[in-house]
């Protein structure tokens, strides 16, 4: 069995009459350690399958299992755990406390969980060892990106959960954001999935998981992905 297995997970919402199918039977799978974009148009149900994934919703049907563990068979208080301690999550609004610094903005994170990493430690592997003490509102966007994911990565997180990163941030910021995502993957072996619009960032990924209309419509892996370096998002 992979990493992630996630088995054809149906999720519906009804707005007044009509029903909406966000996901219809999307299956993929996921090995430990790989960085994967998912990819596809607005409203495909991208974001709809990540938040499943990560335990702040819940499927109609279907099963997902992270380690051996099918989380849609957790109760409240199971999934509370598994959001805390297993899941690292980094948005495009970044969520970050703006009247503590960026030191206490990871800490926050790192006291609700046991075996958290150093809070100054991922600050200086996210490349902000000399902003530690700088309050949010003073960190550029990009700096307040790499607090959000030192924040989750502090966790020790079994999977990163990226929903458009670099969505609010220049391009060569973005690039910057990317590489230091990726750098987390390779480094720590942690599994990171990244939500995009933007196909150039798949170029660099291991598994490319397209989503259309619902459905997964192709997934491929890429033997010899490009260098972040190499790509122009
Ligand atoms: N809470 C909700 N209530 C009703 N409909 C929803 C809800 N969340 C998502 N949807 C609908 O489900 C479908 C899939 O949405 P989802 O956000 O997963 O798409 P997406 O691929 O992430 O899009 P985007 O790239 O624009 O974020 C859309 O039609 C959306 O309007």
């Amino acid at each position: 069995m992979s990493f992630i297995e996630v088995k054809d997970i149906v999720k519906k919402y009804q707005v007044g009459e009509v029903e909406i199918i966000a996901n219809d039977q999307v299956s993929f799978s996921i090995e430990e350690g790989e960085f994967v974009v998912i990819l596809g148009p607005s409203g495909a149900g991208k974001s709809t399958v990540l938040n499943i994934l990560g335990g702040m919703d819940s499927s109609d049907a279907g099963n997902i299992f992270i380690d051996n563990r099918d989380i849609t068979k957790l109760n409240e208080r199971e999934l509370t755990t598994y959001r805390r301690e297993d899941v690292g999550f980094v948005f495009q609004f970044y969520n970050l406390v703006p009247n503590l610094t960026a030191k206490e903005n990871v800490e926050l994170a790192s006291q609700i969980v046991t075996n958290a990493m150093d809070a100054e430690e991922v600050l200086a592997l996210c490349g902000l060892a000399h902003r530690k003490d700088n309050f949010i509102a003073q960190l550029s966007g990009g700096e307040q990106q790499r607090v959000t994911i030192a924040r989750a990565v502090a966790k020790r997180p079994k999977v990163l959960l990226c929903d458009e990163p670099t969505g609010a941030l220049d391009s060569k910021t973005g690039k910057m954001i990317l590489k230091l995502l990726m750098d987390i993957c390779k480094k720590t072996n942690t599994t990171v999935i990244v939500i995009t619009h933007n196909s150039v960032i798949a170029e660099a990924a291991d598994r490319v998981i397209t989503i259309r209309d619902a459905k997964v419509e192709n997934v491929r892996t890429n033997q010899q992905p490009k260098k972040v370096e190499d790509i122009e998002i």
